[in-house]
């Protein structure tokens, strides 16, 4: 039995625009142990569903249909007190903004041994070593003095790394990570996926990695769902992915990222923006924005199918929306995908796709007008040194 399935999931905002469908009929699966990414352009549903399995969808949203089943049992149909009891206990979620995650007023270390407390049952002395190990544990020097410092005396990137410990320790079967790091300069964020990496495999807890970067899924990922306009558009492990992408919204993200390119040069950013999801293009939701979309494209909606035979899917294989693998497009994709690693692979082998983002800049999508260089250039973080932050 998987850790998690997810199936046929719906979820709507009924806002005064219209019926906003941020998660259309989508389906996937974690395994226990797995570490999958979501990842896709922002407004793609990627954090509505992992609202939706934690069942933290408000108004005026509404989960319209689906099943969300976590170790067998359907959290959607659980009562409130049963999903609060899995919350925290064995699915955990951590925020793009460490800040709002840690309360001000209490040390560090009082907030993880009050989470260890609270779930495990734990006496005083217990939690505060258990806290001081994870402290430890995802690399806060010197956590047994740490344990007393209040958040605003770490960095923000030490401050990630406490949301990390406590979502950790209740030990976690499922922790949903949502842009963990993207408010970090870079060199941390690699740091602290390689943390992660390191701790999940440790705590055998699965992690669901939403992104809009492709450069994290590598750095981090088994498997991937690409999603686009509240639909998966591409399931692929990571290798698939990165050598043999299928859907051309895939390309498109991956030719954002300058070492990997068409021959044609037509696919280097992708034109246009994430549709109005309250009206939706008609057929394929990308056709206006992809340079293959034929007239058919416009009314015939593609569904997941394997990529080399047509046939339809289960939630783990791999498979992709577009209708140039239902045979009905006139003519072929025409794309060409060159990943250079920094060490050439011998003969016909692939290199680690890990090694791709070693050789200069690390891989990262340039289209999120949220994240420029200049971004990251102002923000001064002591992550490096571990050090308390002046003032
Ligand atoms: N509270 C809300 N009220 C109305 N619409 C919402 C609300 N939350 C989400 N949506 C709609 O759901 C869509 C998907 O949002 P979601 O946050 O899941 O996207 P995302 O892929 O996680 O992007 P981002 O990286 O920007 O968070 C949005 O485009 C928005 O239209």
């Amino acid at each position: 039995m998987a850790l998690l399935e997810v199936e046929d999931l719906t979820v709507n905002f009924y806002t005064e625009e219209g019926v906003v469908t941020a998660v259309d009929d989508l389906s996937f699966r974690i395994e226990r142990g797995e570490k999958f990414g979501v990842v896709g352009e922002s407004g793609a549903g990627k954090s509505v569903t992992a609202l939706s399995v934690m069942r933290l969808i408000e108004d005026p949203g509404r989960i319209e249909s689906g099943s969300v089943r976590f170790d067998g049992e359907d959290l959607l149909s659980m009562s409130e007190s049963a999903v609060r009891d899995v919350r925290g206990n064995d699915i955990a979620m951590i925020f793009q903004d460490a800040q709002t995650a840690l309360n001000p007023v209490y040390t560090v270390g009082e907030q993880i041994a009050e989470a260890i407390r609270h779930h495990l049952d734990y006496d005083d002395r217990a939690a505060r070593d258990r806290a001081i190990r994870l402290l430890d544990d995802v690399g806060i020097p010197e956590p047994a003095a740490r344990y007393d410092d209040y958040p605003h005396e770490f960095s923000g990137g030490m401050q990630q790394r406490v949301v990390i410990a406590m979502a950790l320790s209740c030990d976690p079967d499922l922790l949903i990570a949502d842009e963990p790091t993207t408010a970090l300069d870079v060199t941390i964020e690699a740091k602290i996926l390689d943390r992660l990496e390191r701790l999940a495999d440790e705590y055998d807890t699965a992690i669901q990695l939403i992104t809009h970067d492709l450069g994290v899924i590598a750095e981090l990922c088994d498997r991937v769902m690409v999603m686009y306009a509240g639909r998966a558009v591409e399931t692929a492990t990571v290798e698939e992915l990165y050598y043999d992408p299928k859907h051309p919204y895939t390309v498109g993200l991956m030719s954002a990222i300058p070492r990997i390119g068409d021959r044609q040069n037509r696919l280097q950013t992708i034109p246009g923006t994430m549709p109005d999801l309250v009206e939706v293009p008609s057929g394929c939701s990308f056709h206006p924005r992809c340079p293959f979309a034929e007239e058919v494209c416009t009314r015939k909606r593609p569904p997941l199918v394997d990529p080399d035979t047509g046939d339809s899917v289960g939630l783990s294989d791999r498979a992709a929306a577009c209708l140039a693998y239902t045979g009905d497009l006139d003519n072929e994709l025409d794309y060409e995908v060159e990943v250079k690693g920094r060490d050439a692979p011998p003969d016909d082998s692939q290199p680690d796709p890990r090694g791709v983002r070693t050789d200069s800049e690390p891989l990262r999508a340039d289209s999120d007008p949220l994240q420029t260089d200049a971004d990251l250039l102002d923000r001064d973080d002591n992550d490096d040194a571990g050090g308390r932050q002046d003032g």
